[in-house]
């Protein structure tokens, strides 16, 4: 049975002021959609305010930790500039993935957590192990350089199945990105204290 972080903290005090950014890829996206919306889903349980959250997207996972890395550093140049554009972001609105709404997420400060979103599944080559090595090395990577938690969230599967389960789809499934989303403001709230 699904196991998961045990006791995240009760509550979240400084959540409403925290920005939160998602990065994730767009192979698989009968997995991705779920994940991102659960990730978004337990932030905003959690009390982040969902003009705080912006979510881009990249091509696949290898592109993750470079999408993450690009948008830390947009969060940051808009924190000192002040630019209400964030470079190609977009802030993730009600309604499908498949057109997220560009708008001007104003805001004063850099963000304070991020989370890399992909679903490697395997193939019958190499191809899947090295992605998945990669993707996961360099997400952790651009967190400790940036001095700014990334939190992992790459699904690497062996089965579609698989993928299905940990995306919350079908028979007693469970949404891993909402266990994302959480990781996320608990990490945030500690890279603030
Ligand atoms: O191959 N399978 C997958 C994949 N390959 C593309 C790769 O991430 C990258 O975008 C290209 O190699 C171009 O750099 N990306 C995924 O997210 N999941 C997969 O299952």
């Amino acid at each position: 049975a699904f196991k998961g972080p045990s006791a995240p903290p009760a509550s979240f005090p400084t959540a409403s002021q925290l920005r939160i950014g998602i990065v994730h890829a767009r192979w698989n996206a009968e997995c991705i959609g779920p994940l991102v919306q659960g990730a978004v889903g337990a932030m905003k349980k959690a009390g982040v305010k969902e003009e705080n959250i912006v979510v881009e997207s990249v091509p696949g996972s290898w592109e993750l930790p470079m999408g993450v890395s690009r948008l830390i550093s947009a969060g940051q140049v808009q924190a000192s500039s002040n630019v209400s554009d964030l470079m190609g972001a977009s802030s993730l609105l009600e309604g499908s993935l498949d057109s997220p709404s560009t708008s001007s997420s104003a805001s004063s400060k850099p963000f304070d957590a991020l989370i890399g979103i992909g679903v490697l599944i395997k193939g019958s080559t190499m191809h899947f192990e090295y992605i998945s090595e990669c993707a996961c090395q360099g997400l952790m990577r651009v967190g400790l350089d940036a001095n700014v938690p990334v939190i992992l969230g790459i699904l690497t599967c062996l089965t579609e199945e698989q993928a299905l389960q940990r995306s919350g789809i079908g028979e007693g499934a469970h949404n891993h990105g909402e266990d994302w989303g959480t990781a996320a403001v608990e990490m945030a709230e500690k890279s603030n204290r």
